[in-house]
């Protein structure tokens, strides 16, 4: 089994109202806990690469690596650059052997966003990978306050319309108030489902993307400050608004944080107990296994898609 694409997996969370989630990865114990998580639930299983990724662990360990999870487990994976930037880092992606490239245009005016995500579209195409693309502004904690804000910033129905068409890219992360991060709402979380639903109503049957959409479970932030973190104030998306996110047209949910913060409370707690121990190994292993756990219960319990490979 190769690495595949996201065209079935998008097909069958739209039409069964599930979700498959995007997890980012940096290193071999984070893309194992997840991978182990995706064999025990059974279910589809998109691995995302950032810039910030890539450069940390150097994009061919990264792409070995995932290419070595598939060969070892035989789960249909798809390999996605998260957030690229430019023209540049989608080709090469796709040169490189990713089955799927982001290109985020979003900070750009929309008819350049139209023209940087169309190039991005023809050279990915022409190669048989597919492209996510933005439009919208995800939400700082500041914004998301007054209704002018939101629809300066938030993604516009008709525009979402016309750039899909335009742009032929085959799937769009939408901002409708979720943000990057472990500070997204200073008060109660709200995310604009009206505007989800028009959406999905403008764009039958086309999978949405949501970015920013870990839960900053709970558990995690008070673990990280009861062994020594400082955490205050963080929060996140509560995991029903995320469940509901997917029975609309949204079939992508992008976490990174909840695996930040599953793998660092497991290591401060390691270290709080064991001060002796120095061995990576006794540490990171731990680490694998909290990101497993957690990443199965977003799989069973919030995107619902276990049992869906
Ligand atoms: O959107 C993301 C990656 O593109 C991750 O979002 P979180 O920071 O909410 O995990
Ligand atoms: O979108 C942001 C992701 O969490 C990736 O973060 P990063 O750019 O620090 O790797
Ligand atoms: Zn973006
Ligand atoms: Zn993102």
């Amino acid at each position: 089994m190769p690495l595949v694409d996201t065209k079935e997996m998008f097909k069958k969370a739209y039409e069964g109202h599930y979700a498959v989630g995007a997890f980012n990865v940096n290193n071999m114990e984070i893309i194992q806990g997840i991978v182990e998580a995706a064999i025990q639930e059974k279910a589809p299983l998109i691995l995302q690469v950032s810039a910030g990724a890539r450069k940390y662990a150097k994009h061919i360990y990264l792409t070995k690596l995932v290419e070595a999870a598939v060969e070892d487990t035989g789960l249909p994976i798809c390999l996605h650059l998260d957030h690229g930037a430019d023209f540049e880092i989608c080709k090469d992606c796709v040169d490189g052997g990713f089955t799927s490239v982001m290109i985020d245009g979003s900070k750009y005016p929309f008819e350049e966003n139209i023209e940087l995500t169309k190039r991005v579209v023809d050279y990915a195409h022409s190669k048989g990978v597919v492209v996510e693309a933005e439009l919208g502004k995800l939400a700082g904690v500041e914004d998301a306050v007054k209704v002018a804000a939101k629809d300066a910033t938030y993604t516009d129905p008709d525009q979402a319309v016309e750039f899909v068409e335009r742009t032929g890219c085959d799937s769009l992360a939408i901002a409708i108030g979720t943000s990057h991060g472990a500070y997204k709402f200073k008060g109660k979380p709200e995310l604009d489902f009206a505007r989800l639903e028009k959406i999905t109503n403008m764009l039958p049957g086309y999978p949405l993307v949501l970015h920013g959409a870990s839960t900053v479970i709970p558990s995690f932030v008070e673990e990280c400050n009861k062994y020594g973190g400082k955490l205050d104030g963080a929060q996140g998306v509560p995991e029903d608004m995320l469940l509901k996110a997917g029975t609309f047209g949204v079939c992508k949910i992008n976490i990174d944080t909840d695996l930040r913060l599953a793998m660092t409370a497991s290591i401060r707690k390691y270290f709080t107990e064991h001060p002796g121990d120095f061995d990576p190994r006794q540490y990171l292993g731990p680490a694998r296994e909290a990101i497993k756990a957690m990443v199965a219960h977003k799989m069973r319990d919030v995107l619902n898609c276990s049992g869906k490979a």
